[in-house]
């Protein structure tokens, strides 16, 4: 089997949601705590999603941050790309900002995408992407708690936007998508893993998403270094991007500092 179907859809938010449930699960066991609950909740919702994919998908491939890479992955037309805790940070330290990424990339192309948002009882997927509800005023653009993007520091000021500190891309993309947030820029680093759902939902939301230079975004690469991307409503992608490139143009003319 090649193509996507409304079953690849439906399967990727049931495992979502299931290795969610365990994630809460485990973390109100208080059997673990700070970094080891991160890397108990990266181990175990990946043992979970690895085993569902095994017994209901034998033929596909799966790339994940928490196992080794296969590159017999680079043969494979379908190929399951998942983040079994993203966020892991913000799931250790008790708060709501995390989620489970589960996404087949079909040659290349995000097909099929489910984002598990457990703490606010929601999984966006791509069979029923949300109508995009009304934009905000001023508007507001999500960015890393830890790591937010210089390029969307600069934009949030020329725009007038107010920045909206998150952690998880994959909750960060979701704001966006349940318009809590108009925009989510990022730079600086990535993985496949952390943008393939969230951008696979995102464009069945009908958003503009890219890299920040404007061009697409793609899967199953030999190197999955993806550092950067936008997602945005349709109508405003143009004008960032252009003040994207402004901003990098001004960045590499200024002269270096003695
Ligand atoms: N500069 C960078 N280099 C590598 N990974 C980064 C990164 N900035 C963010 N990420 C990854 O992107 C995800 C969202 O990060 P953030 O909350 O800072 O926006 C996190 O995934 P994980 O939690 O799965 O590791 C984080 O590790
Ligand atoms: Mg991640």
């Amino acid at each position: 089997m090649n193509g996507a179907g409304n079953d690849d859809a439906a399967l990727a938010r049931r495992i979502a949601d299931a290795a969610g449930a365990v994630l809460v699960t485990l973390r109100q066991s208080g059997l673990f705590a700070g970094k080891a609950l991160g890397a108990a909740g990266d181990r175990v919702a990946n043992a979970l999603i690895l085993q569902a994919l095994a017994d209901e998908r034998p033929d596909d491939a799966v790339l994940s941050e928490e196992s080794v890479d296969n590159p017999e992955r680079l043969e494979r037309r379908r190929v399951w790309i998942v983040d079994p805790l993203d966020g892991t940070r913000e799931y250790s330290e008790g708060r709501d900002d995390w989620a489970v990424h589960v996404a087949l990339a079909i040659d290349g192309e995000p097909a099929i995408g489910a984002v598990a948002l457990p703490k606010l009882g929601l999984t966006l997927a791509t069979d029923t992407p949300p109508a995009l509800p009304s934009r905000n005023m001023p508007p507001k653009m999500v960015v890393s708690r830890s790591r937010p993007a210089p390029e969307a520091v600069a934009i949030a000021k020329e725009i007038g936007a107010d920045l909206l500190p998150m952690g998880s891309a994959g909750a960060k993309a979701m704001a966006v998508v349940r318009g809590e947030a108009d925009i989510y820029l990022h730079s600086g680093g990535q993985y496949e893993w952390d943008s393939c759902a969230p951008i696979a939902v995102a464009r069945a939301a009908g958003l503009h998403v890219s890299r920040i230079d404007g061009s697409a975004m793609e899967y199953n690469c030999a190197d999955v270094y993806l550092p950067d991307l936008l997602i945005c409503r349709k109508e405003e992608a143009s004008s960032l991007l252009a003040a994207i490139r402004r901003i990098a143009a001004t960045t590499s003319a200024a002269p270096a500092k003695p």
